[in-house]
């Protein structure tokens, strides 16, 4: 086992970057740690365990819940209750923010976005699925932190992860200083350091959309479709297209090998489709360490202001060369509001 290094062996020697650390993000990120291994237990066994299938209950944005949703909802927020660093959680599953009341968490400084369960979708198929999540340090330090702790822009994250449950099951994460990935060696329980400082390729050629919403896409994703499936070697095109339907699991794949990921506003999603707090913002700060790029077509995603918990935007995020492409023909086909003007995405 020598030359092995545990997340939390990890944390504790980057701690020396930040002169002004206590140690309070670090004990935060091991308890994000610990709930992830509690929820990859049950991902790992969920056909011999009563965690498939829906809950029957229906979360703020109108989607029916599963079993794992929930179980992970539960199993974070009291992971991070019992920890004591994070003194309010704004999670996907729940309609308002969780202020987290116990003695110890008082004073607590940090906020935690969170996608418990990402790619709800594929639970009950076998397929990868992930938790997201995003720290935020409180603004306010007099009385108790309020919703204007949690909307604050992605650009204030202090630190942004992902957990991805697949044929390994892997924690990839970012403090500001770089992007490194830990897998979990079942044997001795621990998230062991396997990808350390992860960059994502400056090209790529694969792309990942849900290609069924073609017909209510923007003309500029549409036109970028059209120039990914073009014959032309010299660009190594026509790009693969590959689309697992979890966020996670296709960003994991093109910070790996380059590629964009696509969830453009459609007809049915104005706004775009994925939650800018839990799901857009952290996976936009780790791409960017990365040395990617993430938009909404035109603006960065990090400077978009939130207004709302559960709101919604249009993300176009990975290698930097593919992201710039598809901007332009945005840009030119579906002149997407500057920001200032986010909430309503007008479409030509
Ligand atoms: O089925 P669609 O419309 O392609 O959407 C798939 C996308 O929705 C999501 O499942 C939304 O996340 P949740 O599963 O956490 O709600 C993403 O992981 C995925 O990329
Ligand atoms: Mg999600
Ligand atoms: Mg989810």
């Amino acid at each position: 086992m020598s030359g092995i290094k545990t997340l939390g062996q990890f944390i504790i020697e980057k701690q020396a970057d930040f002169s002004y650390a206590k140690g309070e993000l670090s004990r935060l990120l091991r308890d994000i740690g610990i709930a992830s291994k509690i929820v990859n237990r049950e991902v790992n066994k969920a056909g011999l365990v009563d965690i498939l299938g829906d809950a029957g209950t229906t979360n703020i944005q109108g989607e029916g819940q599963k079993k794992l949703d929930v179980y992970a909802n539960e199993q974070f927020i009291s992971a991070l209750t019992s920890g004591g660093e994070c003194c309010i959680v704004a999670t996907e599953e729940e309609d308002d923010f969780v202020r987290i009341d116990s003695p110890v968490s008082q004073n607590a400084k940090y906020i935690v976005c969170i996608d418990p369960l990402d790619g709800s979708s594929n639970i009950d198929v076998n397929v990868a699925v992930g938790t997201i999540f995003s720290i935020y340090r409180r603004k306010s330090i007099e009385g108790k932190a309020t919703l204007a702790d949690v909307l604050q822009k992605g650009t204030e994250q202090v630190a942004a992860g992902y957990v991805i449950y697949g044929s390994s099951t892997m924690l990839v994460y970012t403090t500001g200083k770089g992007v490194n990935g830990f897998t979990l060696d079942p044997s001795i329980g621990e998230f062991c350091l396997s990808h350390p400082d992860m960059k994502v390729p400056e090209d790529g050629t694969i792309y990942s959309i849900n290609e069924g919403n073609y017909v209510h896409f923007p003309e500029g994703v549409k036109k970028y479709l059209k120039y990914a499936q073009v014959e032309d070697l010299a660009t190594k095109r026509p790009y693969t297209s590959r689309y697992i339907g979890s966020m996670v699991a296709d960003i994991h794949r093109n910070l790996i090998k380059g590629g964009i990921y696509m969830y453009p506003t459609t007809s049915a999603s104005p706004n775009g489709k994925l939650r800018l707090l839990y799901e857009c913002n952290p996976m936009a700060f780790i791409i960017e360490q990365a040395g990617g790029t993430a938009s909404d077509g035109l603006n960065r995603i990090l400077d978009i202001v939130p207004t709302e918990l559960h709101q919604r935007t249009s993300i176009f995020i990975g290698s930097p060369k593919m992201v710039k492409m598809a901007e332009i023909l945005m840009e030119e086909y579906s002149p997407v509001k500057p920001l200032g003007d986010i909430d309503t995405v007008q479409v030509v």
